[in-house]
C-alpha cells in the first residue's frame, strides 16, 4: 500500500490482541512513507496500546448517534462529548496526530455532531471523520453534509460502508464536496458488506473526474491479488477494476466492436490498472471473436469452415462449458480434417499420498514414441503428479504451468470436477481443461492437453 502511494495506513486496532499489536509495531517500524495509524476508542487503555506500538496517529472513534450513545454505550450526549475531548487531549499530550471520527454520524443529530467536532478541534484534533457506519447515506445527502462541514476549518474524512452498494458513490460525493481524505480498503474488504473500495474510488476520480490521485494505478491489480491471497477472501469475478472478468469479453457483439476500437467496450485501458484484456469463447461468441482466436494460433479458415467452428463453439457453450484454447484448436482440427497426433501420451500414473508420507507420483509417458519414466514429489498429490509429468518432458521442452484452477461441478465428495490450466512456453500461453470425478486425473489430463497443444503450435 505504501508503494501504491496511500497517505495513511490504518494498520489495525492496537487494543485488539497481542498479534495485532505485533503487526502494528512491525508496520510502524518498517520505514514506510505513509502515516501509520491505529484505531482506538475514547479510552486511555486503547490510546496507551497504540502508543506502545509507536504509531504516528490515532483514528479516535466516538459514537455520535443517540442510538449508539443510549443503546450501545448506555450513556448520554454530554458524557460522550466530555470523553471525546479528554481522549483527544490525552493523545495530543502524547504526541499523536488525532483524527476524531463520529461513529454512526449519518444517523446522528448534525448539530450535536458539529459540537463534538468543534470541542475536539479545540482540544487539538488535527482531522475529523464522518462515518456512515451502516451504509445508509445517499450521494445527495452526503454532498449537503460535506458542504456544511467545510465551515469547521479542519480536514474532514469520509468513511463509508457498502450495505446498500453506495459506498463508492457516497465517498466520491463527499470528496467532490469538501472531504479531504477518504477511508478505503483494497478489494472493498471490511465489516459486513465491506468498506469503500480503494480501486473503485481511485479509478472513478482519475478517469471520470480527471483528478490525479497520486496512486500508482498500474499496481492496483497486483495488490488486489496479494490481499486476496493473504486474507483468503476471493474477489468476485465481476468486481469492478480487479475482478477476473473486469476486462474479459465473451459477447460476440462486444468483441466485434473491440476489434474495431477497444474503447467501444472498454471504459478504461486494462494496462492502466496493471491488467490485460482477455477474450474468451463460449455460447455468446460471434464469428469475429472466433476468427481472431484462430488467427492467434496461426489457423486460417474459409467462410464455411468459420461458420462450422462457431456453431461447434456455441454447442459446447450451450452445454455450460467454457471453451479453452485447446478446445478451439481441437474443433478446428476436426472441421479442417487435420489429424494432429499428440506428442505426449499418458501410459501410467501412480500417486501416493497420506498423513505420514510426502506426496509422490510416478508417471510413464510415451513421448515422441519413446517410453519415459519419471517421478515427482509435491505439496499435495496433484502437485506431485504434475511435477512428475513436467520432469518427464523436461528434456524436450520447457513448459510452465501459469495458472491452475479447479471447480466442483456437482456437490458431495463424489463431485465431478473441472480443472482449468494455463500452460506456457516462452511468451506463448494456452488454456486447457480436464474433467472427471478424480481430481488428479482431471489435472493431469488438462496439463497434458495444454502440453500437446503447445508442442503442436511450436512444431508449426
Ligand atoms: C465502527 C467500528 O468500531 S469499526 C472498528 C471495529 N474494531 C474493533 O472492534 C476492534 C476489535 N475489537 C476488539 O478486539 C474488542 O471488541 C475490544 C478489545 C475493542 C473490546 O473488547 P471487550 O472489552 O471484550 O468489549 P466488547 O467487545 O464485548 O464490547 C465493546 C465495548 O466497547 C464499547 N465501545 C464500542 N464502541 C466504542 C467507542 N467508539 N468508544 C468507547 N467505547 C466503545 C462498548 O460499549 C463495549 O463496552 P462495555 O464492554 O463496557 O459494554
Ligand atoms: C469507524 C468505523 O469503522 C465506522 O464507524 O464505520
Amino acid at each position: 500500500m505504501d508503494e501504491l502511494g496511500v497517505d495513511v495506513i490504518e494498520a489495525g486496532s492496537a487494543i485488539t490482541s497481542d498479534g495485532e499489536r505485533e503487526s502494528i509495531r512491525a508496520i510502524a517500524s518498517a520505514g514506510l512513507n505513509a502515516e501509520i495509524c491505529s484505531f482506538a476508542r475514547a479510552h486511555r487503555k486503547d490510546i496507551d496500546a497504540a502508543l506502545d506500538c509507536d504509531v504516528d496517529s490515532l483514528h479516535l472513534v466516538v459514537p455520535v448517534s443517540d442510538l449508539h450513545i443510549e443503546r450501545k454505550l448506555r450513556s448520554d450526549r454530554e458524557s460522550v462529548l466530555r470523553k471525546a475531548v479528554e481522549a483527544t487531549e490525552y493523545a495530543k499530550a502524547h504526541g499523536l496526530i488525532v483524527e476524531l471520527s463520529g461513529e454512526d454520524a449519518s444517523r446522528a443529530d448534525l448539530d450535536y455532531l458539529e459540537s463534538i467536532y468543534r470541542a475536539t478541534i479545540e482540544a487539538g484534533a488535527d482531522r475529523l471523520c464522518f462515518c456512515d457506519t451502516v451504509g445508509v447515506l445517499l450521494p445527495e445527502r452526503t454532498a449537503e453534509i460535506f458542504q456544511r462541514l467545510r465551515s469547521l476549518g479542519k480536514p474532514v474524512s469520509i468513511h463509508c460502508h457498502d450495505d446498500f452498494g453506495m459506498a463508492t458513490a457516497n465517498t466520491v460525493a463527499a470528496l467532490r464536496n469538501g472531504a479531504m481524505q477518504a477511508h478505503v480498503t483494497i478489494n472493498g474488504l471490511g465489516e459486513r458488506a465491506g468498506n469503500t473500495s480503494l480501486e473503485e474510488v481511485v479509478m472513478c476520480l482519475e478517469n471520470l473526474y480527471g483528478i490525479r490521485t497520486g496512486i500508482k494505478c498500474n499496481l492496483l491489480y497486483q495488490i488486489s491479488r496479494v490481499v486476496s491471497k493473504k486474507t483468503g477472501i476471493p474477489v468476485a469475478p465481476n468486481k469492478a477494476i480487479v475482478g477476473e472478468n473486469a476486462f474479459t469479453h465473451e459477447a460476440g457483439i462486444h468483441v466485434h466492436g473491440l476489434i474495431a476500437d477497444t474503447s467501444t467496450y472498454e471504459p478504461m485501458r486494462p494496462e492502466q490498472v496493471g491488467r490485460k484484456r482477455r477474450i474468451v469463447l463460449g455460447k455468446m461468441s460471434g464469428r469475429a471473436a472466433v476468427e481472431l482466436a484462430l488467427r492467434e494460433f496461426g489457423i486460417t479458415v474459409n467462410e464455411e469452415q468459420l461458420n462450422e467452428i462457431v456453431s461447434r463453439v456455441k454447442e459446447l457453450g450451450d452445454k455450460g462449458k467454457r471453451v479453452s484454447d485447446a478446445d478451439l484448436q481441437s474443433i478446428a482440427d476436426t472441421v479442417l480434417s487435420r489429424e494432429l497426433k499428440p506428442r505426449v501420451l499418458l501410459e501410467e500414473l501412480t500417486v501416493v499420498s497420506g498423513n505420514r508420507v510426502t506426496p509422490t507420483a510416478s508417471v510413464k509417458l510415451i513421448l515422441d514414441g519413446r517410453e519415459t519414466l519419471e517421478a515427482g514429489a509435491g505439496v499435495g498429490p496433484v502437485d506431485a503428479a504434475v511435477n512428475a509429468v513436467r520432469r518427464a518432458i523436461s528434456g524436450v521442452t520447457d513448459i510452465r504451468l501459469e495458472e491452475y484452477h479447479v471447480d466442483a461441478i456437482t456437490g458431495g465428495t463424489n463431485a465431478l470436477v473441472e480443472v482449468w490450466v494455463t500452460m506456457a512456453i516462452g511468451d506463448r500461453s494456452i488454456t486447457a481443461r480436464g474433467a472427471g470425478a478424480d481430481i488428479i486425473m482431471a489435472s493431469v489430463e488438462a496439463v497434458l492437453e495444454g502440453i500437446n497443444r503447445l508442442m503442436l503450435l511450436e512444431d508449426r
